[in-house]
């Protein structure tokens, strides 16, 4: 029922206007799912490749299409995924282009979904799933890659970690960006926003600080329950390799104070969850800060694994970080971005699915979050290409999926 009969590959727009990869999968009995890759502004050196996306396309037309169609079950994901690894021959994605690997995977399971009539998050994470939802990670500050002039650290992120369901956090989020939009204004400041809807004020990081603590505080007060705040650093955009250290607009810190400046500002605002606060090649250094706030604060490997098993072994190795962001992109397939959650799941590391700064309407990470019981998911706080992905959450704890 599920062998595919036809994959169709497309550009289409990304949210920052760039073209990206579309597929279409069609099964023998009818079924049909369509998936879009999104792509990263501040994209880890050990992502899978992604390349433009017409020789994506058409190196996936000459090389997978072929062991796909009338060879491979869209219901059997592992076996799409294993065709498009061995179409590839790469070990990073490098001949099909992870935009093109990433956009057929995730076609693939929504065929495979679509033929047993089941939601995808069923078909991927099996009948008991769709009890517990992640806590969404909302953006309402950003700067750094995404935003010019705006903040050094690249995240300022909502989390309200003590909301009742998932509606709640969502809604919980909303306010916060809205509720920054107001203290903005209220200190005379003009901002667009970035690329993924967060506001990019002309500020310094200090700023942010005070300005997302006391949004967090407002809308916690309004919402009764709890709502922290944590960031994304992007550490290895601010590392320069040569001198050692890292560079913010207003100082330069070398490792060690960078580790001491991170601890003060967890015990400083309380912060929930820190992303890539040091190198992605400095497992050492994350180790040491993990020893030193993890038993208080999530310590997150972004570009540090790339959703790479390989990487988070080393690091559940070397006790670096407590925590993996896990972008099905980064490592091309659906398969990988599974492994990668059981891998941290049996270790104690929490998975937080994310969105990339480049999206589309795509909602594929709303349902494999739930499919994998991920504790959190990071998508944004507003903007269509977020809501998509906020809204399939709602709809997935309603049942209405
Ligand atoms: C979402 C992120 O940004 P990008 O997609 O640009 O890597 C991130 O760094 O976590
Ligand atoms: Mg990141």
């Amino acid at each position: 029922m599920t062998l595919i009969t036809d994959v169709r590959l497309r550009r289409i727009l990304d949210s920052r206007g760039n073209p990206t990869v579309e597929a279409d999968v069609l099964t023998e009995s009818g079924g049909f799912g369509r998936a879009a890759a999104p792509s990263g502004a501040s994209t880890g050196e050990y992502e899978a490749v992604e390349r433009p996306p017409s020789e994506a396309i058409a190196a996936a037309r000459e090389h997978a299409v072929p062991r796909l169609v009338g060879e491979a079950y869209a219901g059997n994901q592992r076996e799409v995924d294993a065709v498009l690894h061995a179409a590839d021959g790469t070990d990073d994605f490098s001949e099909i282009g992870a935009n093109s690997a990433v956009a057929i995977s995730m076609a693939a399971a929504k065929a495979g979904a679509d033929v047993l009539g089941a939601p995808l998050f069923q078909h991927l994470g099996g009948t008991f799933r769709g009890e517990n939802f992640p806590i969404p990670l909302g953006n309402v500050v950003g700067g750094g890659e995404h935003a010019a002039d705006a903040t050094d650290i690249q995240e300022f992120l909502a989390a309200p970690v003590g909301a009742p369901s998932v509606e709640d956090a969502v809604f919980a989020n909303a306010a916060v960006h809205a509720a920054v939009a107001d203290l903005l204004e209220d200190r005379g400041v003009p901002c667009g926003k970035g690329d993924e809807g967060a506001w990019a004020p002309s500020i310094d990081d200090g700023e942010a600080f005070e300005i997302v603590d006391e949004a967090v505080s407002m809308v916690e007060e309004e919402v009764g329950f709890e709502v922290g705040f944590g960031l994304d650093v992007a550490g290895a955009e601010l590392y320069d390799a040569d001198s050692g250290t890292y560079e913010y607009s207003d100082a330069s810190r070398d490792t060690d104070e960078q580790i001491a400046y991170i601890a003060e500002l967890v015990d400083e605002y309380d912060l929930v969850y820190v992303e890539d606060p040091l190198d992605e090649d400095d497992y050492e250094a994350f180790a040491d800060l993990t020893d030193e706030v993890g038993d208080r604060t999530l310590i997150c490997g972004d570009d540090l694994f790339v959703t790479n098993t390989d990487r988070l072994r080393n690091g559940i190795d070397q006790g670096a970080a407590n925590s993996i962001l896990i972008k099905p992109n980064q490592i091309g397939t659906l398969t990988d971005a599974f492994d990668a959650i059981e891998l941290a799941t049996e270790n104690g590391y929490d998975s937080v699915v994310s969105h990339r700064s480049g999206e589309t309407e795509d909602a594929t990470i709303a349902h494999l979050a739930v499919a994998t019981d991920a504790p959190f998911i990071k998508t944004g706080a507003v903007g269509g290409e977020r809501t998509a992905k906020l809204n399939e959450l709602i709809r997935i704890a309603d049942d209405a999926t």
